[in-house]
């Protein structure tokens, strides 16, 4: 098998929602997808439809409903926390970190799963975390408080720790929230570079389905009627993106590959 086909993650008949004592609430079911190792992965639909959900099923915040979820051809319910933060890491929108540490401790909290209870780096985990800087171009940054930088370094800062935390996937919801026109492309062509540079398999929840197109290797569109993975080229070819949204309003245009408002 060559190297980039490895599957690194897979769902299988994977139902995600929320179980309460009274209730059951199936947001989508029947999702089967695999994802390999080097793939920047985006994750596209309308508001309300699941996206959050799927990403909080993939990172075992919530459980599956049913089917399962594999890493590394491992059950996810058999991955301890433990393991799961080296297999997997997480980047947040709203992420709950004091924003009072400088951007070298903040990337440093990455190396959490490896260091011992004080936390203490080797030198090893240094060289990790400028790495994981240089990796992101923000070494000059280091030194800086992150209630100093802008939302866009900021993303930057939590795309580097989640580097330094060395594991083979990385999942961000919603990376490009509050970032203008330039840093919305700037921060998904650095997935798509990291991607290829470090061969992590990185999936990503987005509204940019213009980017993602342009950008990702494989996509996971969730529509009302199924979820639907596969190459951006495929997706627009079969019609997919044409169903995504009320026609009403905008409609997709196969030649451009993006969505245009009806005149
Ligand atoms: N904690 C919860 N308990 C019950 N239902 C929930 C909960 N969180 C979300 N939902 C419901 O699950 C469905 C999917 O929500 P989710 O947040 O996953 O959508 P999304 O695609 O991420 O939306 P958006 O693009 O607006 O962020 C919605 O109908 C929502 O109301």
């Amino acid at each position: 098998m060559v190297e980039n086909e490895t599957i690194i993650l897979s769902t299988t008949n994977l139902a995600i929602g929320y179980l309460t004592n009274r209730s059951k609430l199936v947001v989508a079911s029947d999702i089967n997808f695999e994802l390999k190792k080097g793939q920047l992965i985006g994750l596209v639909g309308a508001n309300g439809i699941g996206k959050s959900t799927l990403l909080r099923t993939i990172i075992k915040v919530q459980p599956v409903i049913s089917g399962n979820i594999t890493i590394n051809n491992q059950d996810l319910i058999s991955i301890d926390s433990t393991d799961l933060a080296k297999q997997l890491s997480i980047v947040l929108t709203e992420q709950l970190t004091s924003k009072n540490l400088s951007v070298y401790e903040l990337v440093a909290l990455g190396r959490h799963p490896y260091t011992n209870w004080i936390g203490n780096l080797t030198t090893s985990d240094e060289n990790i975390v400028n790495n994981a800087l240089k990796l992101v171009n923000i070494s000059d940054l280091k030194d800086k408080k992150c209630f100093e930088l802008s939302d866009g370094q900021f993303q930057k800062v939590m795309i580097a720790r989640a580097l330094a935390q060395d594991t083979d996937i990385i999942v961000l919801d919603e990376p490009t929230t509050h970032l203008d026109m330039y840093h919305k492309a700037y921060i998904l062509k650095l997935l798509q570079h990291l991607a290829k540079e470090t061969g992590k398999t990185i999936l990503f929840s987005s509204h940019e389905i213009d980017l993602a197109i342009q950008l990702c290797d494989t996509m996971i569109v969730m529509t009302k009627e199924a979820v639907i993975c596969d190459q951006p080229c495929n997706l627009i070819s079969n019609g997919v993106f044409e169903s995504l949204f009320p026609k009403d309003l905008i409609s997709f245009d196969n030649a451009t590959g993006s969505f245009r408002v009806s005149k």
